[in-house]
């Protein structure tokens, strides 16, 4: 697939830096999937290209390309969605192939792939040329990322299409993913064509598949496609039924402006590039636009398709989907799912836009104090470009100077500590993913907490709150039915609550459970996994906040609070991991000169006490005078044994 870099920008408020939405790829540049070129019968699929050579506008006769000679009924604007794995970026690949976008040739296998969690996430558009019963039409393929903590990115690229191939993989049938992505598309009124993929694989199951498919989604699959991305067997039936079955994009190209941004990415030379749809009117260089969300103004430097890397047509009008370069210097101000408009003739903005919103915050600490300015450097580096990233300074009394960072999910976060670590060199501490709560006061003003440190002591909450909330989501989980004892099990012991179970066929059963975030941010999908033997597929949407009964545990050495070890819990669970964590901190700290306490409190009410001794009885305990309260240094290792490897899993009941 390809695939191309966002490197954020930074806007600084106040203290807080914002990075702007949109953690996608990483490399700028062409990526195709080499691991799939081995297995690829080519002498097949070369003789299929050869077979469309006279439908194929290729890459040498794009020169002549008049954008104009497109109008909007020969447009389909598409994207694929799938499960991880069932094939979209082979499937994309051999689209690309098929219209002469990209050549088939060996050649292409020498691909940027620096980084491979990076690259999973793009979303990239693309436009081919394909000649259909004697006409020439424009297909843009726009890609999705296939992760839960893009959902929002997810939602908003497929307002830029008017129909989506839905992919399934034969053998595995329908996943978590598939679902919540079918409903994304769904809900946008798209046209949802189902293809049924890895037809080739001996366990493929494609009857099995398409009962699951008429089930589940109640989709006509009458006409289902049945391929295999992999060898090109079927593809060539593709771009025809999306040619058919999805309808053009309806815009006017006599209206005013109204252009939809649904991605963007920062080029170190030209600045931030981004991916819009030409909903109405006309957009060419030159022009001054204006961004509905900010209200601020850009002149229009660059425009064109990608195909598959930009090309230059001085405009793009309306059903037309290309990149726009203007004069917008940071990343920060493309908002996606953000509208655009002439200058002169403002429009009503297109519905469903929201700003970003990070749902899973960690504090970020050098290991080593004197690596903060470089590290400084680095974190900054790597959020130029990501949007979906909140950065605030942090001071913690234990572990130094540092950086509260909010991610949109877990997975994002793993990338960011990931790339810290391999593409700068870092060693880092990352405290406990924690959730942003709600404090609702009873003045009916409400306070959002990301930091376990910021939370009130019970004391200062008397007479002033009227509830506390905390983030929740609906879950969704595929999985075969003997399993399902166990997974019930798992979600019951993270708080979640059943919404509704059904049989997708006589073996599988889709089961809706609301869980609170909190309970799914540390090892809940190893967990589910596990439990699963691999079988159980998980996605999850926002469910919005519910009222909880949390509260805030501190832990204190010697009577001192660690702030970067309070951490924010149910009520329900105090007892437990209060008395797991003193445990694993007794185990953790070496042991003293003199004698170490370690205790965890809820509003000065001790859960649970560990205690190490002294190191050997001598005179220096004396002289120290029994002093419990002293400060003692916690020493860094300390700490990383214990948030990496100890307090993970501590919040079971
Ligand atoms: N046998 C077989 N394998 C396939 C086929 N299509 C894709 N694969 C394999 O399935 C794996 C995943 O394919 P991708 O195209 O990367 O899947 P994806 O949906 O883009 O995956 P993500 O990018 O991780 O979301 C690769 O190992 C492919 O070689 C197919 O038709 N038959």
């Amino acid at each position: 697939m390809i695939s191309r870099a966002i490197f954020p920008n930074i806007k600084s408020l106040n203290n807080t830096y914002i990075i702007n939405r949109s953690l996608k790829c990483i490399t700028n540049s062409l990526y195709i999937s080499k691991r799939l070129r081995p297995y690829i019968n080519y002498d097949n699929w070369i003789s299929l290209q050869k077979k469309n050579q006279s439908s194929l506008s290729n890459l040498q006769n794009i020169k002549n390309i008049d954008l104009s000679k497109f109008p909007a009924e020969n447009i389909r604007n598409f994207s694929i969605i799938a499960h991880v794995d069932h094939g979209k970026s082979t499937l994309a690949d051999r689209l690309l192939e098929l219209t002469g976008t990209i050549s088939s040739n060996h050649s292409h296998q020498q691909v940027l792939d620096k980084l491979n969690v990076e690259r999973e996430r793009g979303i990239t558009t693309c436009s081919m040329f394909y000649k259909y019963k004697d006409k020439d039409y424009l297909l843009n393929l726009i890609d999705t990322p296939g992760h839960v903590d893009f959902n929002y990115e997810v939602s908003r690229s497929l307002v830029a299409c008017q129909g989506t191939i839905l992919l399934v993989d034969a053998s595995q049938g329908i996943q978590a993913q598939t679902v919540a992505n079918f409903f994304l598309a769904f809900n946008e009124g798209l046209t949802i064509i189902p293809v049924i993929n890895k037809i080739d694989l001996p366990a493929a199951e494609p009857d099995r598949v398409i009962n699951q498919v008429e089930s589940t989604f109640e989709l006509d699959t009458s006409e289902i496609s049945l391929i295999s991305a992999k060898s090109g067997l079927g593809v060539d039936k593709i771009l025809p039924s999306v040619i058919e079955k999805i309808p053009p994009p309806s815009g006017d190209v006599n209206k005013p402006l109204k252009a939809f941004l649904f991605d963007s990415w920062y080029d170190t030379y030209v600045g931030v590039i981004c991916l819009m749809e030409i909903v109405d009117g006309k957009l060419q260089k030159g022009d001054k636009i204006v961004s509905a969300y900010s209200e601020k103004m850009y002149e229009v430097i660059d425009i064109g398709i990608m195909h598959p890397e930009q090309f230059t047509t001085g405009y793009l009008h309306a059903g037309q989907v290309g990149y726009v370069v203007c004069s917008m210097k940071v990343a920060a101000e493309a908002h996606v799912g953000d509208t655009f408009y002439h200058i002169k003739n403002p429009v009503d903005p297109l519905p469903g836009f929201e700003p970003a919103k990070s749902m899973v915050f960690a504090g970020v600490f050098p290991i080593d104090t004197n690596e903060f300015n470089r590290l400084d450097e680095s974190i900054t580096k790597l959020t130029l470009n990501d949007a979906s990233v909140s950065i605030q300074r942090e001071t913690s009394m234990a572990l130094g100077q540092g950086w509260r960072i909010g991610f949109l999910g877990t997975l994002h976060m793993d990338v960011f500590k990931q790339r810290l670590e391999e593409e700068h060199d870092a060693n880092v501490i990352i405290t406990q993913p924690t959730v942003p709560y709600k404090i609702v006061y009873r003045d009916g003003t409400a306070k959002l907490i990301r930091n376990p440190t910021e939370f009130p002591e019970p004391m200062e909450l008397q007479n002033k709150l009227s509830e506390l909330q905390e983030p929740m989501i609906l879950a969704t989980i595929i999985l075969p039915e003997e399993y399902m004892g166990s997974i019930i099990d798992l979600c019951g012991s993270r708080r979640g609550e059943q919404i509704e179970y059904n049989y997708m066929d006589e073996s599988r059963v889709i089961m809706k459970y609301s869980i609170p975030l909190a309970e799914i941010v540390t090892d809940f999908h190893d967990e589910l996994k596990s439990r699963s033997s691999g079988y159980a597929s998980f996605d999850y949407e926002d469910m919005g906040y519910q009222i909880s009964d949390i509260v805030k545990m501190n832990v204190l050495i010697n009577k001192k609070p660690v702030d970067a070890l309070a951490t924010i819990l149910h009520r329900s669970q105090v007892a437990n991991v209060g008395r797991e964590w003193a445990k694993k901190l007794s185990e953790v700290i070496p042991k003293q000169l003199y004698e170490v306490i370690i205790q965890t409190t809820i509003g000065g009410k001790v859960i649970a006490r560990e205690t190490i001794p002294a190191m050997r009885k001598n005179v220096t305990a004396k002289c120290y005078g029994g002093d419990v309260t002293r400060n003692i240094e916690l020493p860094q290792k300390a700490f990383y044994d214990f948030l990496s490897k100890g307090s993970g899993t501590s919040k079971k009941k």
